[in-house]
């Protein structure tokens, strides 16, 4: 990925932040998965990349852990230890890793994070029922800490955002590439803060209700959160037509093949092109020409703008809310990151 290195900037610690924020939860997520079915804790852990099975070694653990980060960095926004945000933390990538799981078999993806998808490992009735348990164990985790029922809600508010989001990403492929009804950036929009945004909110909102923020500082970090899996997404559909698979674990050209309506193909829906890229969606071997189009068209350059103006907006908001200086500073690094990261 290149085009997302306009920008210079000097290295900025946020694979240092990431470390210590999965240090602090990594023992509270292990000792949840632990109390799982055994069979179903094996295949747990396969996702989060804790063991070997059939040959194909353990990753590194538990992806980028972003959303345990937004939960931990969300409790010392609210000017708390940052272990106040561990149960949030645990909930957001029990209910991550659930969604994932079911997506997989949604979209047909046999690969996850450069390994078989749970499953292609398992098979699929064991995967649904993986997701299920993670996805209990996270509503587990929150009635059970402090600060109970508000957080609870906080969580069912963006699982059905979840729902809502996953729905219309279905859908969409479903609707007309051209003319009236055709999906417009603004449908994609709402469909991506939904699908993608509502957890990352979440999580930052969680961290801060579960370590005592007044209701403004939860709202603001909450939307903040959204505007960033906004512009997560943007740049998840660029790195899904343009990134590296060896780097994003993830196959080539996996949206265009499934005809995923991504920010890219909805911008390049009006260009001259338009009529010959839609002919070359949903075919595996015509992925390259595909991207060729879609960069020509403008589709590229309209996400990573869309991008930029999202992370923008993120900012403001942060800019805007009383939060000590260090969780500010952490949690604009993060910002930052999300947005020029390569997988
Ligand atoms: C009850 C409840 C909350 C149900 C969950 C519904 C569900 C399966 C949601 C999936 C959400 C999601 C972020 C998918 C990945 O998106 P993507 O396909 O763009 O990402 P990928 O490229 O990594 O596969």
């Amino acid at each position: 990925m290149t085009a997302l290195r306009t920008v210079t900037r000097a290295p900025h610690p946020v694979p240092e932040i990431l470390a210590r924020c999965q240090e602090l939860v990594r023992p509270a997520l292990a000792e949840a998965v632990g109390r799982l079915h055994p069979w179903v804790a094996e295949m747990a852990g396969y996702s989060f990349g804790w063991c070997e099975v059939d040959g194909t070694p353990a990753r590194t653990p538990g992806g980028k852990g972003l959303r345990q980060a937004l939960a931990v960095l969300g409790a010392e926004a609210a000017g708390a230890d940052g272990h106040r945000g561990v149960p949030a933390a645990v909930a957001v990538e029990l209910v991550h890793a659930f969604t994932l799981l079911h997506d997989d078999i949604m979209d047909g993806d046999a690969t996850r994070r450069r390994r078989p998808a749970v499953w292609k490992a398992y098979g699929t009735g064991p995967a649904v029922l993986t997701g299920d348990a993670l996805f209990a164990l996270a509503v587990d985790t929150l009635a059970t800490a402090p600060q109970g029922p508000d957080t609870v809600r906080l969580l069912s508010t963006a699982l059905a955002d979840l729902v809502h989001g996953q729905a219309d990403d279905l859908l969409f492929v479903t609707r007309p590439p051209t003319g009236p009804q055709r999906v417009t950036p603004q449908e994609y929009l709402t469909m991506a803060e939904k699908k993608t945004g509502a957890l990352l909110g979440c999580a930052v909102a969680l961290g801060a209700a579960l370590g005592v923020a007044p209701a403004g500082t939860v709202t603001a970090l909450d939307r903040a959160g959204r505007h960033l899996g906004i512009a997560f997404q943007l740049v998840d559909d660029v790195l899904g037509i343009w990134g590296d698979p060896a780097v994003t674990g993830k196959p080539v050209g996996g949206d265009l093949r499934e005809g995923k309506k991504t920010f890219p193909v909805v911008a390049a829906s009006d260009s001259p092109a338009a009529p010959r890229l839609f002919a070359l969606l949903g075919r595996p071997e015509r992925a390259g020409e595909a991207a060729r189009l879609i960069e020509e068209a403008g589709g590229r350059a309209a996400a990573l703008a869309e991008a930029r103006t999202q992370t923008a907006a993120a900012r403001a908001l942060l800019a805007d809310t009383p939060l000590p200086t260090h969780a500010a500073r952490d949690l604009s690094r993060l910002v930052d990151f999300l947005v020029d990261r390569e997988l």
